[in-house]
């Protein structure tokens, strides 16, 4: 593994409770992770431990094998070889965006020449080639957000951290530029981790992305098994819409199914493991509904009544009542547009149940 972070416990002085509690995560050579959690979850400060701007009280950071913080291991920040983007990227506005780029750039990393040609490199890379006599008052935003970028690459460093990049841009243009910023670090062949609050933005850029929460990393995977195979709740809550109904499990014909107010679910082997299934028949749980498994289907015998209402483009994430109360989110196509008050048919299209025990918290 190219960077391990291996049981990291991070306090901050006089602090009642610890910021990082025994994180352990990795990242392969030219891999891309992202951190999401609320704020205060403690993604900045395992981010800075790993720059070596604070130090764990335990636990081991590693870096291509060598040990950056660990038992009698303190390496200082300006040693580690790490680059860093912040949020409030600051360029320096009186320096021409080749010098800002370059500004970083020693005698160790060559030639006048050689970091002159380096600046150029680090131009085409970002696609401000010709912009190089230009100052940051003269470009955009997201101009502004590529210098940076190009100029914390500019001295090779081993590892980019990335602390919300892209936060004091405006919503369409940091779409733009998260996807933007990945191809850069992939063709840059760069090892990332970046935290962000937007997890569009994680999934956009992470090939792993991890969830904190209270000062723990309750699961680090693909976007895909984030979504799909969320490991707690908190995860199945905070990525994506959804909403929890009342399930249990039940035996349909012989063959174990999740009971939900809008019909069984059957598709559920592989979650009965984790359900402990021949114990638990019978006990109550919490089902996982995302608003895209619940389809607008008028055939159907189950009718929920439109409780709200909002237009996204392509379609509409109607908030939908059943007659028992229980609110449900449902992703519509926006050629269906009904009006609040009216009750349309909906039937469940779950290609992985989630489900987990009522009292887990
Ligand atoms: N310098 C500090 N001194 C004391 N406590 C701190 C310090 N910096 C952060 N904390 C505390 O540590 C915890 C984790 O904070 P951290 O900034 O790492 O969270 P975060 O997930 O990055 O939050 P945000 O998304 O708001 O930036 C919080 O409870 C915070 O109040």
């Amino acid at each position: 593994m190219f960077l391990q972070i291996d049981h990291v416990s991070i306090s901050y002085p006089r602090a009642s409770a610890p910021a990082v509690q025994s994180v352990s995560l990795t990242l392969q050579a030219g891999q891309l992770g992202v951190l999401i959690g609320p704020s205060g979850s403690g993604k900045t400060t395992l981010l800075r431990a790993i720059a070596g701007l604070e130090h764990p009280q335990s636990g081991r950071i590693l870096l291509d094998g060598q040990v950056l913080d660990g038992p009698g291991i303190r390496l200082a920040a300006e040693e580690r070889r790490i680059g860093m983007v912040f949020q409030d990227f600051a360029l320096f506005p009186h320096l021409s965006i080749d010098a800002n780029i370059g500004f970083g750039l020693r005698q160790e990393h060559g030639s006048k020449q050689q970091r002159r040609q380096r600046v150029q490199e680090m131009l085409a890379l970002v696609g401000l080639a010709g912009l190089e006599d230009k100052f940051p008052h003269q470009l955009s935003g997201g101009q502004q957000q590529r210098v940076a970028l190009a100029r914390a690459l500019a001295p090779q460093p081993r590892l980019l951290l990335l602390d919300e990049p892209f936060s004091s841009l405006d919503v369409e243009l940091r779409e733009r530029l998260a996807e933007e910023v990945r191809r850069i670090l992939k063709q840059a062949g760069i090892t990332a981790l970046m935290v962000t609050h937007d997890q569009m933005e994680a999934f956009a850029v992470g090939d792993v992305v991890g969830v904190m929460q209270q000062s723990r990393l309750e699961q680090w995977d693909e976007p895909y098994a984030l979504y799909h195979r969320p490991a707690t709740r908190f995860v199945a809550d905070f990525i994506g819409h959804g909403i929890f109904v009342p399930g249990a499990l039940v035996s349909d014909s012989g063959v174990t199914a999740m009971d939900t107010p809008l019909g069984k679910l059957h598709d559920v082997a592989h979650m009965l493991d984790t359900l402990q299934s021949e114990t638990a028949h019978g006990l109550p749980f919490d089902v996982l509904l995302r608003s895209d498994d619940i389809v607008h289907d008028d055939l159907s015998p189950f009718k929920a009544r439109i409780v709200r209402k909002s237009f996204r483009g392509a379609d509409f994430l109607y908030t939908l009542q059943l007659d028992d109360g229980i609110e449900l989110l449902s992703l519509v196509p926006s050629h269906h547009d009904h009006a609040i008050g009216e009750a349309i048919g909906i039937r469940l299209d779950v290609n992985h149940v989630v489900a987990f025990p009522r009292a887990t918290t």
